[in-house]
């Protein structure tokens, strides 16, 4: 199918958003009257870059309080429109948004509607232009589709339709089976947005919290069947109102919405893409630093030993049981800016994967980064986290893996590696347990439909937690087994510093003695205000002798229905820390509730050694 954005949907100059529209690979565009408006290029300068673009101009929008309205009103508003048809002509567009009247001037009169709307579209006709009446979720008198759709129908004129938009429909709770009782060619146009659940005030969350697709709580996949049952054939369409995506840069967020609209056509099945393929676990995280010796203290005081050196590049190889850092000093990062550049997840078919990546927009990195590498899929992350895909041996994993062909044995990449002296590991950390990256601010919404779209990983929903200086969300994505598990987090606004901090989070089976052990090492904790203790012993049945051991160590603790949950920090490296976390009992969370006492506690460390 034909796909469209709205360029509200995308923030600059028309020209930009047009631009961003067309490299993204979007077949047309919904022009906003605004935009149009400020562009200081002529309609028709307009019209040609767009086919220099490859862009059709599907729609022209919106044209306002037009109907049931007294009639020297409504005879202005014929004026109007007999303008606005001159100017689509020279635009080349053929189809105009009409939304339902929000004017007081506007009469309860369905059959005075329909006259309305029938003598606009005899007007249209004349220019070739095709008139689309929407039904706003706060119109005055008309404000469900199928409102809209009974005024269309009885207008009875062959340039009149209705379009749809997915969120005046699933704001309203009305039930989108009803589309199907509309005949296909009388849906002049589609609009899709998601929206995040629960509901504000209707125009406040139209106007501001639209996303794409997959991003929200709308079942917007199950409204746009309803649609195809009906013989639409017009364009897919996003229309996204969005205070963060009128910020950033066009470019991603075009992109985004490519990808949004890909994963909603695999849904409905009018996109075939490569499956999914789940990562069966995280195979390593790489650091990239210049301050060595602090990253070589911290892992060594958690147990880590440097087991192996690349080759060729300066990166070792940190290992712990299954857990294993990759520390790379070779780019050149600032001084201090310690932060987590890749993970390494574990594929059962890396190349399907990074097809169904690049299917999905994500950038493809060169598979080797040297000649003598091994050759490992990759692409990078919206945040620029490089994904490497690295090849397991195919084991079963029934219900998550859909079937494919199986792929031709690589060598391991750890086969780039050189083995060095080294003591014994400890054996308090098993694994990575989670990694947290912080996304950039108005990357956050994208960041989880990337890992949900193109990893196949579960979005779970996002919290809100309170810092000192502002608000952080976290929304975790992970697979079915809990093997892979990412949070990923953002600050409240740019240059939010708390949001900016990642972490790599290890299992261990006793996070006292791993503890412990790590200050016995010479490893520091983050300590953690005796308030929380207290309040701690007011919350559950802990022993004093518990009590005691958590308040020194600094852990804390956490409960759900499965189980318990125990985890401690350590101090911060440039942006990175590391955290020793027990599950017991099949705990699901990542202790949200303790997160805001945990980023109290860092701004203190932060205040008093600046770092
Ligand atoms: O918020 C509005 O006014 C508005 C305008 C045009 C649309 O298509 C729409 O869905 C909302
Ligand atoms: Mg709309």
């Amino acid at each position: 199918m034909r796909t469209s954005i709205a360029t509200v949907s995308l923030s600059g100059s028309l020209t930009e958003k047009l631009t961003a529209a067309s490299r993204a690979g979007f077949d047309g565009v919904e022009i906003f009257e605004n935009d149009l408006l400020a562009a200081p290029l002529t309609p028709e300068e307009i019209r040609a870059r767009c086919a220099d673009l490859g862009l059709r101009v599907d729609l022209y929008q919106p044209m306002r309080d037009i109907e049931a309205v007294p009639a020297e009103e409504f005879a202005r508003n014929l004026r109007r429109a007999r303008h606005k048809f001159e100017l689509m002509r020279r635009l080349g567009a053929d189809t105009v948004l009409v939304c339902s009247s929000v004017s007081p001037l506007a009469a309860d009169d369905d059959a005075l509607a329909a006259e309305h709307l029938a003598r606009l579209a005899g007007l249209a006709e004349e220019f070739g232009i095709r008139v689309a009446y929407e039904a706003l979720a706060w119109g005055r008198h008309v404000d469900t589709y199928d409102h809209a759709w009974r005024i269309v129908e009885a207008a009875g004129h062959p340039a009149l339709g209705t379009c749809l938009d997915s969120f005046h429909i699933l704001s309203r709770g009305s039930d989108p089976k009803g589309i199907e009782d509309i005949p296909g060619e009388k849906i002049f146009f589609l609009q899709l947005a998601d929206a995040p659940l629960p509901a504000m005030d209707v125009l406040q969350w139209s106007r501001h919290h639209r996303c794409f697709p997959g991003q929200g709580g709308f079942d917007v996949a199950g409204l746009v069947r309803h649609v195809l049952r009906t013989g639409y054939t017009g364009p897919l369409s996003l229309e996204v109102f969005n205070d963060v995506f009128r910020q950033a840069e066009a470019g991603p967020t075009a992109v985004d919405a490519r990808r949004s609209l890909l994963v909603l056509q695999e849904a409905v099945g009018t996109a075939d893409l490569p499956a999914p393929v789940v990562p069966t676990g995280i195979a390593f995280a790489e650091l990239v630093t210049h301050d060595t010796e602090p990253v070589s203290a911290l892992l060594g005081a958690l147990g880590f030993a440097r087991t192996a050196r690349h080759r060729t590049k300066p990166v070792d190889l940190w290992q712990q049981g299954e857990a294993r850092v990759l520390v790379n000093t070779g780019p050149a990062v600032p001084r201090g800016a310690t932060g987590l550049a890749a993970v390494g997840l574990r594929s059962p078919r890396p190349s399907a994967a990074a097809r169904r990546a690049e299917a999905l927009l994500a950038p493809v990195l060169p598979r080797r980064r040297a000649p003598e590498d091994a050759p490992l899929d990759a692409v990078a992350a919206p945040d620029g986290t490089e994904l490497f895909f690295c090849p397991e041996p195919a084991r079963p994993a029934p219900g998550e893996q859909p079937g494919g062909p199986a792929e031709p044995p690589r060598p391991d990449w750890r086969a780039d590696f050189e083995p060095v002296a080294h003591g014994p590991a400890a054996t308090a950390v098993r694994r990575i347990d989670h990694l947290a990256l912080t996304q950039p601010w108005h990357h956050f919404d994208e960041a989880a439909l990337f890992h949900r779209g193109v990893l196949g990983l579960h979005a779970q929903e996002s919290v809100d937690v309170a810092d000192p200086y502002g608000l952080l969300r976290s929304r975790a994505v992970t697979n079915s087994d809990g093997s892979v598990r990412i949070a990923l987090a953002v600050g409240a606004a740019p240059g939010d510093d708390t949001g900016r901090a990642q972490h790599i989070a290890l299992a261990t089976d006793d996070v006292i003695a791993a503890a412990r052990r790590f200050r016995a090492a010479g490893g520091r904790l983050l300590p953690v205000p005796a308030n929380y203790y207290d309040d701690l012993a007011a919350r559950h049945d802990l022993t004093e002798e518990e009590l005691r051991t958590y308040r020194e160590l600094g852990i804390l603790y956490d409960r759900d229905p499965h189980g318990v949950f125990r985890h401690c920090y350590t101090r911060t490296v440039g942006r990175v820390f590391f955290e020793l976390v027990q599950r017991d009992g099949g705990y699901r969370g990542y202790g949200a509730v303790n997160a805001p006492v945990r980023l109290a506690a860092q701004h203190a460390v932060r205040a008093v050694t600046g770092g």
